[in-house]
């Protein structure tokens, strides 16, 4: 029978574990992860809660390329959060989502214990990924406020008393402006106050993933924003596949960027790995892969206008959170089965020193894109297209 992408296995990284000998898994590791990713010893009481509440827990250091004279490390510890909805999608709203909050709270206290310094949760994290159901209701009654919604006032707390910057993605109702919906990332500084709000860019309209049916494409732009822990922003999930994206958050100085996803086996596995990896290393940031982890079931069948039987479920959401560094150094991912807390230990120095290296901030040529762009938005636009005057095509 042919390898199905919504299998349940653990990890890429599990089976090569299992199944390589001691120094060719070093080769392999070497050369996936590249040289600057090792291991992280986290305390024992963290790695205990985590196996009691079984959860994944990993911890990686991102080596510094460079000892600077001028500038001392600037170390931070990233933290990354991944989550199955923890109650059946027909029980109450609140039933549901303080479920969640229970189960987030154990891997925020775990964190804590890491000392992690800035943490993000997946996309829209307090609720089952309905969007694929085109029914408003209940999914819509999820919907928060930004500033002072019950997720932003629960995570508000846990950052000030742990002292950590959290990043909390949700679906946001936006009571001042006509009740709008958007999916949104709320940015919670390690003080307890909301600096502010940034919305998904880019929606999706592909297989199940009917997310226009619910909210409009975002009008936030690419703000990123000044913590205690480094310059941050977020490129919320379908984002990850628009390099321009990618690209605005490190023109505004980015030195990490979050991607909260919601992405399913079937259609994206393949592109995950190379997504956000490519994208720390095309803008001289971190970049922290975040995905949905487990099957979700909906009350009622849904179709996607594709020819498909109508099912009750979107399949697998895989997991495999990683953090991918300028250098091209990446931490192995998390489970594709269970929840799970990453942490890895960065040096934000190796933004700049990876400009210094590679010159990409210098040699990109903003000017020549913009240019293209302001002549490409046009609709009687020509592509520039020379053709072989002796071509039979
Ligand atoms: N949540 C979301 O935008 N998913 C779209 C599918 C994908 O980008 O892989």
């Amino acid at each position: 029978m042919a390898a199905c992408l919504d299998e349940k296995f653990e990890s890429l990284e599990s089976i090569l574990a299992e199944h390589l000998p001691a120094d060719v898994l070093a080769k392999v590791n070497l050369s996936l992860r590249g040289p600057g990713s090792i291991d992280l010893e986290l305390p024992a009481k963290a790695k205990e809660t985590a196996k009691k509440n079984n959860f994944d827990l990993q911890g990686y250091e991102i080596k510094v390329g460079q000892k600077e004279q001028s500038r001392p490390s600037r170390l931070v510890r990233i933290g990354a959060i991944q989550n199955a909805i923890q109650k059946p999608t027909t029980a109450s709203v609140q039933e549901q989502r303080d479920a969640i909050h229970e189960r987030v709270d154990q891997m925020l206290a775990v964190a804590h214990e890491c000392q992690v310094n800035v943490v993000c949760m997946q996309e829209a994290w307090t609720m089952p990924f309905a969007f694929c159901t085109r029914e408003k209701y209940p999914w819509v009654e999820f919907a928060e406020t930004a500033y002072d919604g019950p997720t932003t006032k629960f995570l508000a707390e846990r950052a000030k008393k742990y002292n950590m910057v959290i990043v909390n993605p949700i679906l946001e109702r936006d009571e001042e402006h006509g009740d709008v919906l958007w999916n949104t990332a709320v940015i919670i500084s390690n003080h307890g106050n909301v600096i502010g709000i940034t919305r998904k860019n880019h929606i999706p309209r592909v297989g199940d993933f009917n997310e226009s049916t619910y909210y409009m494409e975002g009008n936030t732009g690419h703000k990123v924003f000044e913590t205690d822990f480094g310059r941050i922003a977020v490129n919320i999930c379908y984002g990850r596949h628009h390099p321009q994206n990618w690209l605005m958050y490190g023109v505004n100085g980015a030195e990490i960027v979050f991607n909260p996803s919601a992405t399913v086996g079937a259609l994206s596995e393949p592109l995950w790995s190379i997504e956000a990896r490519n994208a720390a290393i095309a803008n001289s940031y971190f970049a922290v892969g975040i995905n949905r982890v487990g099957t979700e079931t909906f009350p009622n069948d849904f179709t996607s206008g594709d020819g498909k039987p109508a099912h009750k479920s979107f399949g697998h959401f895989y997991g495999s959170s990683y953090i991918a560094a300028p250098d091209g150094s990446r931490t192995p991912g998390l489970s594709r089965v269970r929840d799970g807390l990453l942490v890895a230990e960065c040096d934000l120095n190796l933004c700049r020193q990876m400009k210094d290296k590679w010159g990409f901030r210098m040699t990109q040529r903003l000017d020549l894109y913009a240019d293209s762009f302001a002549r490409a938005i046009h609709p009687d636009y020509k592509m520039d297209i020379i053709k072989d005057p002796n071509s039979k095509q």
